[in-house]
């Protein structure tokens, strides 16, 4: 199995360059140049098997030789043995064809552990072949540093720097990234949104010398690696309401928009998926999208789904990729427009391509209040911000197919929120019950290429 970038001049790679390469060098991001698929038997036979079993299923036909089955599946028990529920990602009823897919089981309490905890397992085991050194730099909104900071924690061949937008995290998150002690963690909080992270992160990596310097290594959903675990997710539950037998939709809380591909991939691959229904807060890029045809950038606006407060989602790039019927220089045309002229148009046979896929919706703030509210009252389940967005869209696309939305953070991240919406105060779980007490480290840096670059560098020479 090869890797192509989406913007079609990169070399092909495999799996594991791939995973180590993080941005391709002509700017796209990998995807593998075939989509395999599973049979009906083979999906039919995950029905009561572990997590581990699926995932084994699900993601070995994507790796290639990087490892042999006996290394891979160790892998995977590893990555997994440290969740804090025996499903891994269990699925609650919220009402008769509506189910909650809870993907907080893992040690930061977020979707983001599913990747990041077997990505960190791939990495140290390619690490250990090749005796190399790495440089991690990730953007975050929230999850995603948090979620690597533990994977990467205390490695001697990796040090994690981990860009986030200063003041636009919960607290929780936070020091979730600055309290770590671990000489190999750098948090940097950036002057700037999020949006401003990544394109930071992107442009490192399109600057080759400093690339190659510093051997960087991406772990956001630029990593191939990332959104192919997440894949995993969507069979496990889809399965578990009647899949192969019957269709199921998703709808998927988005911002980077790695976590609803990963439900487009599942599909491909086979998974009788109806609707992929983007669920966006106030920052509703994608719903526009998806409603007029043309992506138009705005600014950003705080709200109290943090971790969606994204308006040039990085992943919509493989999406388009697949929806101009795989023309890299078409969506090299595309992602230079979004650069340039914050704005491009999707041609009618690509928007019709992506309406079959995939339906959207968005939740104001007052709505997303309300959903935690009434989410309470009907199930019982006290919802995040980010997975209230997700069960306010799924309402108001339920039909005859059975529903299952992504619950993709714990209400414990984020405690203000929930609440001023419920009055309750989720506690934190034991392993982070100190959490408030903890020091912090962390750097306030400018949004600047040049200072970002000089400081990895000296940091990374100590
Ligand atoms: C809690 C939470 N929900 C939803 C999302 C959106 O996921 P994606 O960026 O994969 O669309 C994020 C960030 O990625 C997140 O941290
Ligand atoms: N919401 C994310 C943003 C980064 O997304 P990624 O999936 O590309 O890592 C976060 O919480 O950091």
């Amino acid at each position: 199995m090869m890797y192509v970038s989406t913007r079609g001049t990169a070399p092909k790679l495999t799996f594991e360059e791939a995973m180590m390469t993080g941005l391709a060098r002509d700017g796209g991001l990998y995807v593998p140049e075939e989509i395999p698929t599973l049979s009906t038997d083979q999906i039919a036979a995950m029905a009561g098997a572990s997590y581990e079993d699926v995932a084994f299923t699900v993601m070995k036909p994507f790796i290639g030789e990087t490892f042999t089955d006996h290394e891979f599946r160790n892998l995977i028990d590893t990555a997994y043995a440290g969740f804090n529920h025996a499903a891994r990602a269990p699925l609650k009823q919220l009402d008769n064809n509506h189910f909650l897919l809870e993907l907080f089981h893992g040690p930061t309490l977020a979707f983001k552990d599913f990747a990041m905890q077997l990505i960190g397992q791939m990495f140290q085991a390619s690490l250990t072949r090749s005796g190399n050194r790495i440089t991690i730099v990730g953007a975050t909104s929230g999850d995603t540093g948090s979620a690597a900071i533990e994977a990467f924690r205390g490695l001697s061949n990796v040090d994690v720097f981990i860009l986030y937008p200063h003041g636009r995290v919960s607290e929780v998150q936070r020091r979730q990234m600055t309290t770590p002690t671990e000489s190999n963690v750098h948090a940097l909080a950036l002057d700037g949104d999020f949006d401003d992270c990544q394109a930071a992160l992107k442009d490192m990596f399109n600057d080759f010398d400093f690339r190659d310097g510093v051997n960087l290594a991406g772990v956001n959903s630029i990593n191939w690696g990332r959104v192919l675990a997440q894949v995993v997710y969507f069979f496990t539950s889809a399965v578990a309401v009647g899949a192969p037998l019957r269709p199921v939709s998703f709808t998927v809380p988005t911002g980077n928009f790695g976590d609803i591909f990963a439900g487009y991939i599942a599909k491909r691959m086979g998974l009788p998926v109806d609707k992929l229904v983007i669920a966006t807060n106030q920052n509703d890029i994608l719903h526009r999208t998806l409603e007029t045809g043309a992506q138009v950038k705005e600014g950003v606006t705080p709200s109290i789904s943090p971790s969606m407060d994204i308006q040039v989602s990085s992943n919509f790039e493989r999406a388009l990729f697949e929806a101009n019927g795989r023309d890299g220089a078409t969506v090299a045309e595309q992602m230079a427009d979004l650069k340039d002229k914050g704005a491009f148009t999707i041609s009618q046979g690509a928007i019709e391509m992506l309406r079959e896929t995939f339906a959207s919706g968005r939740a104001s703030e007052d709505e997303t209040f309300h959903a935690i509210t009434s989410e309470l009252t009907r199930s019982g389940e006290l919802l995040c911000p980010h997975s209230a967005v997700g069960v306010h869209v799924a309402d108001a696309h339920q039909s005859a197919t059975p529903m299952i939305t992504l619950a993709t953070a714990h209400p414990a991240k984020f405690p203000a929120a929930v609440e001023k919406a419920t009055g309750l105060h989720p506690p934190l779980p034991p392993h982070m019950a100190d959490l408030y007490e903890r020091d912090e480290r962390v750097t306030q840096v400018p949004n600047d290429l040049a200072a970002l670059q000089t400081l990895i560098k000296e940091r990374i020479k100590q």
